[in-house]
């Protein structure tokens, strides 16, 4: 048996009331030094400890974007999919979400140079028959904008779309500060009306620094007894976590602030996981092989997104396990932001080998054979069980 969320927007008809955002400042200590270089150093040091700033312009953004993908999934178009080179579809709210957090964080932290690690590109929105689409996400744009009350913005124009989602073009890597952008996470996901994500992540000196997810279609409460009946004021999840500050999730409305922390079980056998909805995403059978070795009793949990890392570090499951068939190679996009929000949750994220994820290598994600999440305690015995069952499947082949 697999337990699946679904959780079907077009019925839900959830409005968002947000409230503006109020910028912290950086603290920087006054200090006096006479040695230039030791000056910088201290600075660098005071300014990468604290990104409230940072944080609160990517709750923000991920926010007014996660709104836009709402509107868009309530009023599902045929004609707002369309396909992209590797055959991935790809929505006016993949781009329309793009556009509106490149422009938020853009607007917001005028003082940062701005360089934005993100899935989509222009180029297919550039050709003579996407006319139609772009006018469409401009529309969508705008109207988010203004659903805002941002009235010191005037609205922007096609071209200015175009360019705010051409920001993600940067290769990111191990200097400096990059955004990293999954527009939205799951598209598979949004298309069916299931979960996915609005996933948004700092990085800075090859490291995630912080991370923010969205999840517009995720029940506040805890997805693991999933036969309770959920009102459409309990669905909507915002999830963000700060370096060394822990985890929290709000309600996408702003309200309910609460720390959250991953499933503290020891014991294999009381775990439970999640998994991709899709086969094609990750390997069934390898995941299923390894949790009959740990003695996993509960049928895999099986939701789109990121919104897994999400439910993960608020403790619904202790297990996520992520297998791509041969090949594929990760994006940092899809984890980065997950990744931080499990992380000061309390949670171990590495590829199959044990080795820690590393954000610092450019778009890709390099790493060995696939990602397993879980709790420090349940670690080894997760790592153990992981590398048996890949060399049995290595071994039929
Ligand atoms: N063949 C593939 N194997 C693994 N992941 C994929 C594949 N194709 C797309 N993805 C990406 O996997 C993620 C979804 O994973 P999950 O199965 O956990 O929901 C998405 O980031 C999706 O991209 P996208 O952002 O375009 O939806
Ligand atoms: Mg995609
Ligand atoms: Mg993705
Ligand atoms: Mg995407």
């Amino acid at each position: 048996m697999v337990a699946s969320i679904v959780q079907n927007p077009l019925k839900l008809g959830t409005t968002l009331h947000l409230t503006p955002t109020i910028l912290a400042p950086i603290s920087r200590p006054l200090l006096f030094f006479s040695n230039p270089l030791q000056l910088r150093a201290v600075r660098r040091a005071s300014v990468s400890m604290s990104y409230d700033r940072q944080l609160a312009a990517a709750k923000k953004a991920a926010s007014l974007a996660a709104r836009l993908c709402q509107k868009v999934q309530k009023a599902l178009l045929q004609s707002d999919v369309q396909s992209k080179f590797d055959r991935t579809p790809v929505t006016v709210a993949d781009y329309g979400s793009q556009a509106l957090v490149s422009f938020i964080l853009e607007k917001e932290l005028p003082s940062m140079s701005f360089s934005l690690v993100a899935e989509e590109d222009s180029e297919d929105l550039r050709k003579e028959e996407a006319q139609g689409t772009l006018k469409r996400i401009t529309d969508l744009v705008n109207e988010t904008l203004a659903s805002d009350g941002m009235t010191d913005v005037s609205p922007l124009s096609e071209e200015d779309v175009l360019v705010a989602i051409d920001n993600g073009k940067s290769e990111g890597g191990p200097r400096g500060q990059h955004w990293v952008l999954d527009p939205i996470d799951g598209t598979k996901g949004f298309l069916r009306g299931d979960q996915y994500a609005i996933a948004l992540a700092l990085l800075d000196e090859g490291k995630v620094v912080l991370g923010v997810l969205a999840c517009p279609n995720l029940p506040l409460a805890s997805i693991a007894s999933r036969n309770q009946h959920i009102s459409k004021d309990d669905v909507g999840c915002l999830f963000y976590a700060q370096v060394g500050t822990g985890t929290y999730m709000q309600s996408l409305d702003g309200s309910r602030e609460t720390k959250v922390h991953v499933c503290a079980t020891e014991t294999p056998e009381e775990a439970s996981f999640f998994e991709s909805f899709e086969a094609e995403h990750s390997m069934h059978d390898l995941s299923s092989s390894i949790a009959k070795k740990l003695g996993v009793k509960a049928p895999p949990v099986r939701i789109d997104s990121q919104a897994k890392y999400g439910a993960l570090s608020r403790g619904d499951g202790a297990i996520y396990l992520r297998f791509p068939h041969k090949g594929y190679r990760e994006k940092i996009w899809d984890h980065a932001a997950g990744y931080i929000v499990v992380a000061e949750a309390g949670g171990v994220a590495t590829d199959a080998a044990g080795n820690p994820l590393d954000f610092s290598r450019g778009r890709y994600l390099d790493l060995d054979t696939g990602i397993i999440v879980a709790n420090q305690k349940l670690m080894p015995a997760l790592l153990k069980a992981v590398q048996e069952s890949l060399k049995e499947k290595a071994s039929s082949l």
